[in-house]
């Protein structure tokens, strides 16, 4: 397969194959190529825009100006791991149709756990096991996918932990082209010994910056481990400093080293007037590396709504400073691991938000007069705490006393940080000084290496290594007979044999739906009600995944996920006909040319007119937008009056709204306009369409009229019926 079909599912089968014979196409990471300022988009001006995409699916009032999709300057990540790879290549494929050319792996099983790689596929609680099989399987339907949208696509992960430098190698073999890098991370929150995270480091950093990879620190996570966030604040300051400084001493370019920054707090906080003065700040002293905005995943809860209004935030935080990279923690998070829907919501959130904030900065200036006491107050916690390190004999010296991740808002301390001993944690003792006649015939190695002089470079005396000879590369399929992604794919190909499907949150047809209900009850009787409602409709293992207290005593909104015990025949399906639209522009013509007038009535014993009114009235896109004139005749209009009407004022079309249907009365009226029409000898000259939340067109056009449209109908619909018809009338 050398192209994807937007109409065909990716084949994973495909992509598997010849997977030992697979190279990546480029090394490094992408930028998105920015447009200039002014550009124009349809008839929009924008000034931070990229160049667009070939294949998309755009924001969801794209429609009303033409289906633009107007990509932002900058890259949209989206963070997919359910620990089947082969799903998520195609949640990758959502995802980089609706804007995302930042696919990131989240690690499964704390692989920083890991002293080696490794192989097969043992699912973690979620997140993805890094295999070279997983890793160049992801990457060879990523190739395909950028040729589908029409830009590069970033592939990401993780380099940290005990395997940190194996991994690097991997990644940088395998054409992976960014990934988190953070010596402290290892030590802080995985207990890795600091002076093996930091040699490691130093390795593993020289081979990213070969490969020309991205880095992401790990500053996040001291912000995600504080039990108040804000209080970290100088600390991150700090925290980026000593990685950006480390990794530019290895060697990474600094347009390489991206500063992973996170809002300190949420609302009910001030939010922005914390945020903002340290987004400030984080820019004004590390200018020159790149941002990468991460949205607060410290306070994420179940609320899907209230994740996403975070997400809104965060990416206007991110236009109001700068940001290079806007992340995507999925809004359910907070709730299990990242569904399709979630991991595409949260890429739509950002675009818009970047779309909608695009070239703000014209008109809305931060004061930095107002903010420049809390910038400076920010900057002066860290340079003090980095000189009380330094007082302190160092950072190995300051982590054994726990400096780090203290609770206390520096210089303020609560004693309560996470201390981790110099000679202790995972893999103490494990850094061997290398002796003087040390020689490793390998390129991008870091340190003390005793080479011959004369080299081009040191794997000339082994006839290349793996960076130069990809032939080298030692490729593993499968060491799990038992657990490996071709036993998964055969329970896909068996429901495909038999053309059933089932719904999906994550993995192909993995049964999962999630329903939502609102009882009058107090919030523990209607979690328990929402079960027993699911055990009624006989799903399994309901779960309640959020709820919402609309009121102690009123109400509840619960959101509950289960999984159904049924599959759907795809063959059995009955396809709804889609009511045709015109594009609007060629409704507005047509009408400016030849005017169109309609009458329109509730026809018989009715007195509904909310639906035919949001048919007709311009407020709700109504037909009157078109430049449509009609004639509004009211309720319960007998369909004798409504055929006089057309006749006085020369209607070319008779809009009749019936929503009653007792004793089958809309079909009644159907066919008492037809013969009025008939009698009246008007029959040819005048379209009668009817409406309605019973109604159906074939079940209008069985009985005698033009068309039906039902519910959902918009007022684009029956003008775009109506200038149909009378173009097919006038022969154009
Ligand atoms: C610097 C660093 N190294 C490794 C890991 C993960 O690696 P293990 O889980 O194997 O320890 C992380 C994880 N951060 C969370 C990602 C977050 N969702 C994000 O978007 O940044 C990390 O920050």
């Amino acid at each position: 397969m050398d192209k994807l079909d937007p109409k065909v599912p990716i084949d994973v089968e495909e992509i598997l194959k010849d997977l030992d014979k697979y190279r990546p196409r480029r090394r490094g990471w992408t930028w998105r190529k920015k447009l200039p300022e002014g550009t124009k988009v349809d008839r929009y001006e924008y000034y931070q825009i990229s160049e667009p995409l070939k294949n998309s699916i755009p924001l969801p009032a794209a429609h009303y100006f033409n289906n633009i999709d107007p990509q932002p300057d900058v890259v949209i990540t989206s963070e997919i791991a359910s620990g089947r790879f082969e799903d998520d290549i195609r949640r990758m494929r959502m995802a980089a149709w609706h804007g995302a050319d930042h696919i990131m792996v989240i690690r499964t099983l704390g692989q920083s756990h890991f002293d080696g790689l490794i192989e097969g596929t043992p699912e973690g609680v979620g997140g993805i096991p890094i295999t070279r099989k997983q890793v160049r399987a992801t990457r060879k339907a990523l190739d395909l996918i950028e040729d589908e949208v029409g830009r590069p696509i970033n592939f990401h992960s993780y380099v940290s932990g005990v395997a940190g430098p194996e991994i690097a190698v991997l990644f940088a073999e395998e054409g992976v082209n960014g990934a988190h890098q953070d010596p402290q991370y290892n030590i802080l929150y995985r207990g890795v010994n600091p002076v093996r995270s930091f040699v490691d480091a130093a390795v593993a950093k020289k081979i990213m910056a070969w490969a020309n990879m991205l880095q992401i620190d790990g500053a996040h996570n001291a912000n995600a481990s504080a039990k108040l966030a804000w209080t970290v604040m100088p600390e991150l300051l700090v925290q980026h400093g000593i990685n950006c400084m480390f990794s530019v001493k290895v060697g990474m370019p600094k347009e390489n080293i991206a500063l992973s920054t996170v809002p300190p707090v949420i609302a009910p906080l001030p939010e922005m007037r914390i945020d903002l003065p340290y987004a400030v700040a984080l820019r004004e002293l590390f200018k020159g590396f790149k941002f990468r905005a991460q949205m607060n995943t410290r306070y994420i809860e179940s609320d899907l709504f209230d994740a996403t209004r975070v997400h809104v935030l965060n990416a206007v935080l991110s236009r109001l400073t700068s940001a290079d990279l806007q992340s995507t923690i999925t809004p359910d998070e907070g709730r299990n691991v990242p569904w399709h829907i979630n991991s595409i919501r949260g890429v739509e959130t950002a675009k818009h938000t970047l779309l909608a904030m695009d070239g703000i900065k014209k008109y809305v200036k931060i004061d930095q007069e107002a903010i420049r006491e809390k910038v400076r107050e920010l900057k002066m916690r860290a340079i003090l705490m980095l000189e009380e390190i330094l007082e302190m004999g160092g950072y190995f010296e300051a982590l054994e006393a726990g400096m780090f991740v203290d609770n206390g808002y520096y210089p303020e301390r609560l004693g309560d940080g996470i201390a981790r001993k110099k000679d202790g944690e995972i893999a103490a003792g494990t850094v061997v000084p290398r002796e003087p006649d040390y020689m490793a015939p390998v390129c991008e190695h870091f340190g003390y290496n005793n080479l011959p002089d004369g080299l081009e470079k040191p794997c000339d005396l082994i006839g290349g290594c793996t960076f130069h000879k990809p032939e080298k590369i030692q490729f593993i399929d499968e060491l799990d007979e038992t657990d490996n992604v071709n036993l998964r794919l055969q329970r896909i190909k068996d429901m495909k044999a038999r053309n059933v499907i089932k719904p999906e949150v994550e993995w192909y047809s993995d049964g999962w739906i999630q329903i939502d209900m609102t009882f009058a009850l107090p919030e523990e009787y209607a979690e328990a009600a929402a079960l027993a409602v699911c055990e009624k409709l006989g799903l399994e293992d309901p779960t309640v995944i959020a709820k919402t207290v609309l009121h102690p005593a009123e109400g509840t909104y619960v959101e509950v996920k289960a999984k159904v015990p049924f599959e759907i025949k795809i063959d059995e399906l009955k396809l709804p006909k889609k009511p045709e639209t015109l594009p609007e522009e060629e409704i507005f013509e047509y009408v400016a040319k030849r005017p169109i007038k309609v009458v329109a009535a509730t026809v018989g014993e009715d007195e509904h007119s909310v639906g035919l009114r949001e048919i007709l009235d311009i407020k709700h896109g109504g037909i009157e937008k078109y430049g449509i004139k009609y004639v509004y005749l009211g309720t319960s209009v007998p369909p004798e009056k409504l055929i006089d009407a057309a006749i006085e004022t020369g209607a070319d079309a008779i809009l009749a709204s019936m929503i009653i249907t007792h004793n089958d009365v809309h079909i009644k009226n159907m066919r008492r306009l037809n013969e009025l029409a008939i009698e009246k000898g008007i029959r040819d000259k005048v379209l009668i369409i009817v409406g309605g939340t019973q109604i159906n067109n074939d079940m209008a056009v069985e009985n005698g009229v033009d068309a039906g449209f039902g519910r959902g109908t918009k007022g684009i619909h029956v003008a775009s019926f109506i200038v149909k018809k009378l173009k097919e009338k006038e022969g154009n």
